[in-house]
C-alpha cells in the first residue's frame, strides 16, 4: 500500500458549495441570449468540466463559447453568493497538514475565482499552490493538466491522490496514476459514481475520505 504525500484537491461540490453564485452568473450570462435559465439543480449536475463544459451540457457546443465568456466578465461580481465550505472539509484540510501531507488545489474553475473563494473563506494557509484554468487552456480531465499539477507541487504520482466529486476528477486521476478518492457530496451519486468510476475509492464525506488517507 503506498502512503500518501499529496493530495490535489477538487474545488466545486468537494470542498466548497457555490452552486448558488454558479447559477446565478449562468442565469446573467443565458438572458441576453434569451435562453431560459437552469434551476440550480440541472446546473449541479452539469458542474464539474469547467464553464465551458457546463454551457456545453446545457445549450450546446455552438452557443457555449459566447456563454461562457459573458459569464467570466460577470462571475466576479457574483462568486461569493451564498458560498459555503462543505461539511468536513476545512477539518480534512487541517487533518493533513498536521500530517504532513501536502495539498494542492486542482481545480476547472478559473484560477481567479478559484483564489478569491479560498482566500473569502481563509482557508489559504492549507494549500500549498491553487491550480485552476482560463477559459480555452488546459483543464480535468486532460492529461497535459495533471502533469501540470505534479510539476507545480514536484509530487510524484504514485504518492498522490485527488479528492473530488465527478468522473472529471477520477479520469484525471486516472491520466497519470494518481489515486482517485470521490466523495457523494457534489452533483453525483454514490452510486452514479460507482458505474462511473470503476477501481475508485468511493466515499459518503470528507470525513471518511480523510480517516481513508490517513489510514494509509
Ligand atoms: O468550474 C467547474 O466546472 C468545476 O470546478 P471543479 O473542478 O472545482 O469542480
Amino acid at each position: 500500500m503506498r502512503k500518501i504525500e499529496t493530495v490535489f484537491f477538487d474545488l466545486d461540490g468537494t470542498l466548497v458549495d457555490n452552486y448558488e453564485a454558479i447559477t446565478k452568473c449562468i442565469s446573467v450570462s443565458l438572458e441576453p441570449m434569451g435562453i431560459t435559465p437552469p434551476t440550480l439543480e440541472k446546473v449541479k449536475h452539469t458542474v464539474g468540466g469547467s464553464i465551458l463544459i457546463t454551457f456545453e451540457k446545457l445549450i450546446g457546443k455552438n452557443l457555449a463559447p459566447q456563454a461562457a465568456k459573458t459569464y467570466m466578465e460577470h462571475i466576479k461580481d457574483y462568486e461569493l453568493l451564498g458560498l459555503k465550505e462543505m461539511p468536513h472539509a476545512r477539518e480534512i484540510l487541517q487533518g493533513l497538514k498536521s500530517r504532513g501531507i501536502k495539498s494542492a488545489l486542482f481545480t476547472n474553475k478559473s484560477q481567479k475565482s478559484a483564489e478569491n473563494i479560498i482566500e473569502f473563506l481563509n482557508l489559504s494557509r492549507f494549500f500549498e499552490k491553487i491550480i485552476g484554468t482560463d477559459l480555452h487552456g488546459a483543464r480535468k480531465p486532460e492529461k497535459e493538466f495533471t502533469l501540470l499539477a505534479l510539476e507545480k507541487m514536484n509530487a510524484d504520482f504514485e504518492t498522490s491522490a485527488v479528492v473530488g466529486d465527478s468522473p472529471y476528477d477520477y479520469k484525471a486521476a486516472k491520466a497519470c496514476g494518481l489515486m482517485p478518492i470521490l466523495v457523494a457530496t457534489g452533483g453525483n451519486s454514490f452510486e452514479s459514481l460507482e458505474s462511473l468510476c470503476p477501481g475508485a475509492n468511493i466515499f459518503k464525506d470528507l470525513r471518511e475520505a480523510e480517516i481513508f488517507i490517513e489510514s494509509r
